[in-house]
């Protein structure tokens, strides 16, 4: 049986080399399933072919790039920058931010699940908890949408201000009390989490936190609104959704205020923005991005295979 040895938190550890696994963490770097399962039989004939019974995770890592390499530039390459990425030392905590309806909650289940990270809150949730603990009569706007927190301004703002934003801001300065509590907690624990939704605007997270070296942050965009409001019907067409399109639709206007908010400020604290057209280029351009502001040594690695 060949044995590969790893290394978790500085201790060995072995376990009998499995086809499954090395064909899960190739699907991950988008090799076709069946491809990826024929790949990892491959390797296990060459490692039997070679007499090799224990081998460590970072040989068998370069057999496999070398060998990948042959058979795939490009997959190759996005094997190599995900591996250097989960070899982080430190828990990894990937903020999505962007407003309602661009994608956050889709684009951030796809790169957790690319990164192998199991753990994914959405502000809406965060939101709700705090719900429970404060009174709508002390904070109205945590009450409302976003896009909907104007109406619960209790001093309507001067005229030359724009109410909508007003609004926004109130409420997702309150929701960052709660998505600062959960970075903290991930930081302490040393786990990795993706945290995602329209309550993460630049600027508004603690500057100690966001300015973490393991701590990254990403705005999502649909320029064209008519992309942008297509993207409601087809969330609502999903038989398990229970967000009435017809609310989302009339306050559109009012959402893609807040979404040009979210570009401003992505600018204002650069903070990396993304169109959100193709699933598999936005993520793309999330791991690349993690790799060059990080992970320590990735670009490195981005020479290495270029
Ligand atoms: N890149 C994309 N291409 C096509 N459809 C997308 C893309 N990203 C998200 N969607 C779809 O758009 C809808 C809204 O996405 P969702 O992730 O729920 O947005 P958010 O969480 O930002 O409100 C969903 O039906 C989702 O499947
Ligand atoms: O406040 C908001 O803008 C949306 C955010 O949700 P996403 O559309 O980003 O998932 O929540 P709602 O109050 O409509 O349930």
């Amino acid at each position: 049986m060949i044995m590969v040895q790893g290394e978790v938190s500085g201790k060995k550890y072995t376990e009998p080399f499995s086809k499954g696994v090395l064909a899960r963490s190739l699907t991950r770097a988008e090799m076709d399933p069946n491809k990826a399962y024929t790949f990892a039989s491959k390797i296990e004939a060459y490692l039997k072919k070679k007499n090799i019974d224990l081998i460590t995770i970072d040989e068998l890592v370069e057999i496999v790039f070398n060998k990948l390499k042959k058979e795939d530039k490009e997959i190759a390459e996005k094997y190599m920058l995900w591996r250097r990425i989960r070899e982080h030392k430190e828990p990894l905590i990937i903020l999505i931010g962007g407003a309602s309806g661009v994608g956050t909650s889709s684009i951030a289940f796809e790169v957790a699940n690319r990164l192998g990270i199991r753990n994914m809150i959405s502000t809406d949730m965060i939101r709700e908890v705090m719900r429970k603990i404060v009174s709508r009569d002390l904070l109205p706007s945590l009450y409302e949408s976003s896009y909907t927190a104007y109406q619960s301004l209790r001093i309507p703002p001067p005229p030359e201000l724009d109410e909508v934003l007003i609004g926004f801001r109130d409420h997702v300065d309150t929701v960052s009390v709660g998505v600062e509590a959960v970075i903290e907690r991930a930081l302490k624990e040393g786990i990795s989490i993706v945290i995602e939704g329209v309550h993460i605007v630049p600027g508004f997270i603690r500057e100690d936190l966001v300015n973490k070296e393991n701590v990254a942050m990403f705005v999502l965009t649909v320029p064209d609104e008519n992309i942008h409001k297509g993207r409601f019907y087809s969330r609502c067409r999903q038989t398990w959704a229970r967000r009435p399109l017809k609310r989302y639709i009339s306050y559109f206007w009012a959402i893609r205020r807040i979404h040009k908010y979210f570009e401003a400020q992505a600018r204002k604290y650069n903070v990396p923005v993304i169109e959100n057209i193709d699933v598999v280029t936005t993520i793309d351009s999330i791991i690349k991005s993690l790799t060059k502001t990080t992970v320590k040594g990735g670009k490195e690695v981005a020479e290495e295979i270029g």
